[in-house]
């Protein structure tokens, strides 16, 4: 285990020995987004590229009396992490998706989770527009002259989720001339578009999905082949959410077999890993998860993690709290 802050004297051995003991849960690198002043404030610790529990084995003592986990996206908190630290309090991930977390066990524990809140919806909201008009206009595929005028208007979007982000692609969408409509666990009383309480009637009535919604139980392969085939072959579907809302494999076929029009991806089921198969077709614009990686968004949750740990070891409430 690193100790990221490398004291020099004993007196500042001492101060940091005091500080919140905050544990980096992330890829290589992932530590700096914890960024002075905030990072001065706590004896953070970096369990490097080493998986978790392989340190908690040798460092018993620091694991022991860490107060608050400092997480990524796919960085998973399950419970068998939980059980490694004992003093956990608080866990803030960096990720506006929680499905790597076992908010349960967190509840059952009493560890309050914060997260990035609406950090990344404007951007994320912007690459699923790019993605759709990559898609549609085949920009990637290289077609020097555009082989059919397809265009946006007219065309209708049903929007799987409508939080945050699904909000701001359908304002996008909507000043292109869409029509929108939506599928989420409930009706919206502030927004008039139409509702629809099941996905296949969502991808029967439109041209277009754009799955914004969260991933769980309830939603993991949502979209598998009935709903494809209901979207119809000339349908789109633009992924900026989570992969696994997918049926992965199904995807492949139908994008292989023509039955659906295309694919905008930003996520995978696998992830990092990403299907090769998806490399050969000209049906399909791939971008690396990369929603949410704009500087604006990078600035943005450096500042909002660490004021969610420094708001919390003062007893104050989370900036962007989920439990
Ligand atoms: O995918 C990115 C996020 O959940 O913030």
């Amino acid at each position: 285990m690193e100790d990221q802050n490398q004291c020099t004297t004993r007196d500042e051995q001492l101060k940091n020995l005091n500080l919140p003991k905050v544990l980096i849960h992330g890829p290589p690198g992932f530590s700096s987004v914890l960024q002075p002043p905030f990072s001065q404030k706590f004896h953070i610790l970096n369990h490097s590229s080493l998986p978790l529990h392989k340190f908690a084995a040798t460092h018993a003592h620091h694991c022991s009396s860490v107060a608050a986990v400092l997480c990524d996206g796919g960085y998973p908190v399950t419970a068998d992490v939980l059980r490694l630290l004992p003093s956990l309090r608080l866990l803030v991930t960096a990720s506006a998706g929680t499905d790597h977390v076992d908010l349960e066990e967190c509840r059952r524990l009493g560890v309050r989770v914060a997260g990035a809140g609406n950090m990344f919806s404007e951007d994320v909201a912007d690459l699923a527009v790019g993605l759709l008009i990559d898609v549609m206009m085949k920009i990637s595929a290289a077609n020097r002259c555009l082989r059919e005028r397809i265009l946006l208007t007219g065309k209708k979007v049903g929007i799987v989720g409508l939080g945050k982000i699904g909000l701001e692609v359908a304002h996008r969408l909507e000043a292109f001339g869409c029509m929108i409509s939506y599928n989420s666990r409930s009706k919206k009383t502030f927004v008039s578009y139409p509702f629809y309480s099941s996905v296949v009637e969502l991808a029967t009535n439109n041209n277009v999905l754009v799955l914004c919604c969260a991933l769980n139980d309830q939603t993991r392969h949502m979209i598998n082949r009935e709903v494809m085939l209901a979207l119809g072959k000339g349908g789109i579907i633009v992924n900026v959410a989570r992969g696994a809302l997918i049926y992965e494999k199904e995807l492949l076929r139908c994008l292989m077999e023509r039955e659906i029009g295309g694919a905008g991806l930003d996520v995978f089921e696998n992830e990092p890993l990403v299907c090769e198969e998806f490399f050969s077709l000209d049906n399909v614009v791939l971008s690396p998860h990369a929603g949410f990686s704009t500087l604006e968004s990078h600035d943005g949750i450096c500042q909002l993690v660490g004021r969610n740990l420094e708001a919390f070891f003062s007893n104050k409430p989370l900036i962007t709290p989920i439990i």
